[in-house]
């Protein structure tokens, strides 16, 4: 690739967090990174320095000393951003940190926009546009699993996919090209049931990636798990054990909860949302009627429920009741049989057969570690999270990916009646534009303006 002759600019920014630290690393990228550094430091002469080297010294304004600093030197093209890049690592204060970056901005550079570094290292081909996106997802993420998702994306695990789809389209279209110079000799260079094979194909697999959406939002949202269950049955007092916090109120008076609460828990490296309800129940207390059309509501969204009962006041036979006037809908559920502690070896027995149960004292918090545990083995049971699966988080790969979806299905219609090859290679054209959105190859400054200004300062 040809480097950018549109990052003539010197930026500066800082790299670490606000706020007080041990150490603060103030970034500089650009053509004039190591002579700006070099005006001010005091120690080894830095433009004859080989790249990737750390260099002590002090860092003055005129007679005045800045601070103590450790310079690292990262000469083009060996950078992340492929410019030549100095880092200064000085006394975390954002005092001093204040300090240096007035003076490199009176010496000529120029304060980084948001994202500016990752996008100069887009532009110099460091690497492609979704890899790009997903450093951001990688500093967002906070479980083991955003991490995972994002880590691959960034070593170019998504690209590569995207990029066999498009390269073997790309093929297609170029036969199908070939044939318009010999149109009028009414030649097949592009084998027609090929091309309809290789449509299938991609259809399938874009299919995949469009559904691992849907899996890409629970894993960036956490799982939505309600916590459903008759009055007093002791969700409140669940919601507050799995989140080791006193968060809603629990109280012995049935109808406590009137309204939904929830919160976050990472259980093994999974977020979970816990969704606390109004109890179940017809009532005409009409703020309790609004709670139990919520909760009504917040059942069709859960990816799992948990459905509570009191073990020592619930016969098996009232659950079975329950659990088909509360018409649960087709969403994976778990039966937790609550107050263990207070339930007879009798009514423990009477609950032996059933499935997808566990018996616990939300109270006591017996039980707990084996109810986060089956949580878990829910989840896991999900292979579109476990797997080596690709999953698409990001909703502008999405749509593009829609798009995709779309127009490939227009080739196939093309196909199948028939569509002269010029018409064809239009809509194979318009595939390979919208896979080439979504790593790069396609891009206007308008999308990338609108990529990296959601980044923060110095990435
Ligand atoms: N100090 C520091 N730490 C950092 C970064 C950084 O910019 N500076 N990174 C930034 O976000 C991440 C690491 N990413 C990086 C990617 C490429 C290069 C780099 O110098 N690449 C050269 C040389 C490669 C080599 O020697 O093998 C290149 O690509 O040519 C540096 C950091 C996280 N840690
Ligand atoms: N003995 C015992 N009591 C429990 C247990 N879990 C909850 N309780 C008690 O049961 C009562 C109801 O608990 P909540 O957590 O408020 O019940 P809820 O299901 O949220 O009730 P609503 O808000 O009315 O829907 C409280 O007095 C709790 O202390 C348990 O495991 N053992």
């Amino acid at each position: 690739m040809i480097p950018s002759i549109l990052s003539k600019d010197t930026i500066v920014a800082l790299a670490t967090a606000a706020g007080h630290g041990a150490i603060a690393i103030i970034r500089l990228s650009g053509p004039e990174a190591i002579s700006i550094l070099h005006g001010v430091f005091k120690g080894k002469n830095l433009q004859n320095q080989p790249s990737h080297t750390l260099h002590f010294g002090t860092i003055r304004d005129g007679e005045k000393i800045l601070d103590e600093v450790v310079v690292s030197l990262f000469k083009a093209p060996s950078s992340y951003t492929k410019e030549d890049v100095v880092e200064v690592s000085c006394h975390g204060s954002p005092y001093i940190t204040e300090q240096l970056l007035k003076l490199f901005l009176k010496k000529g550079a120029r304060l980084a926009e948001p994202g500016e570094f990752t996008k100069r290292a887009f532009l110099n081909g460091q690497f492609d546009l979704a890899q790009a996106e997903a450093v951001a997802d990688l500093i967002a993420s906070d479980s083991a699993l955003t991490h995972q998702v994002a880590m691959k994306q960034m070593r170019g695990g998504f690209s590569q996919e995207i990029k066999a789809l498009r390269a073997q389209l790309i093929h297609f279209a170029s036969m199908i090209e070939l044939e318009l110079d010999f149109s009028e000799e009414d030649v097949e260079f592009a084998d027609r049931a090929a091309l309809h094979r290789l449509i299938a194909t991609l259809q399938r697999l874009i299919s995949d990636l469009l559904q691992s959406f849907e899996m890409g939002n629970v894993l960036k949202n956490g799982v939505p798990t309600v916590i459903a269950g008759k009055p007093n049955a002791g969700k409140s007092t669940l919601l507050n054990a799995l989140l080791n916090e006193e968060k809603a109120i629990v109280s012995d008076i049935p109808g406590t909860t009137r309204d939904v609460i929830e919160d976050e828990a990472n259980i093994g490296g999974i977020r979970f949302r816990f969704i606390d309800t109004a109890g179940l129940r017809e009532t005409l207390d009409k703020v309790e009627a609004i709670g139990v059309a919520r909760t009504k509501e917040q059942l069709r969204k859960a990816a799992l429920v948990l459905y509570l009962f009191d073990l020592s006041s619930t016969s098996p036979a009232q659950l079975q009741e329950e659990l088909k006037t509360l018409d649960l809908p087709q969403v994976p559920y778990l039966l937790l049989g609550n107050k263990k502690d207070l339930a007879t070896l009798q009514q423990l027995e009477a609950f032996s057969g059933f499935e997808n149960l566990v018996v616990l004292s939300a109270g006591t918090k017996d039980g707990m570690e084996e109810l986060q545990q089956t949580l878990l083995e829910q989840v896991n049971a999900n292979e579109a999270i476990t797997g080596d699966r690709t999953i698409v988080t990001n909703l502008r790969h999405f749509q593009s990916l829609k798009k995709t979806d779309d127009a490939l299905q227009e080739v196939i219609q093309g196909l199948d009646s028939g569509l002269t090859s010029d018409w064809l290679a239009a809509d194979i054209r318009r595939c390979l534009f919208y896979l080439g959105e979504i790593t790069g190859e396609i891009t206007t400054d308008d999308l990338l303006d609108n990529i990296f200004t959601k980044f923060c300062i110095g990435k």
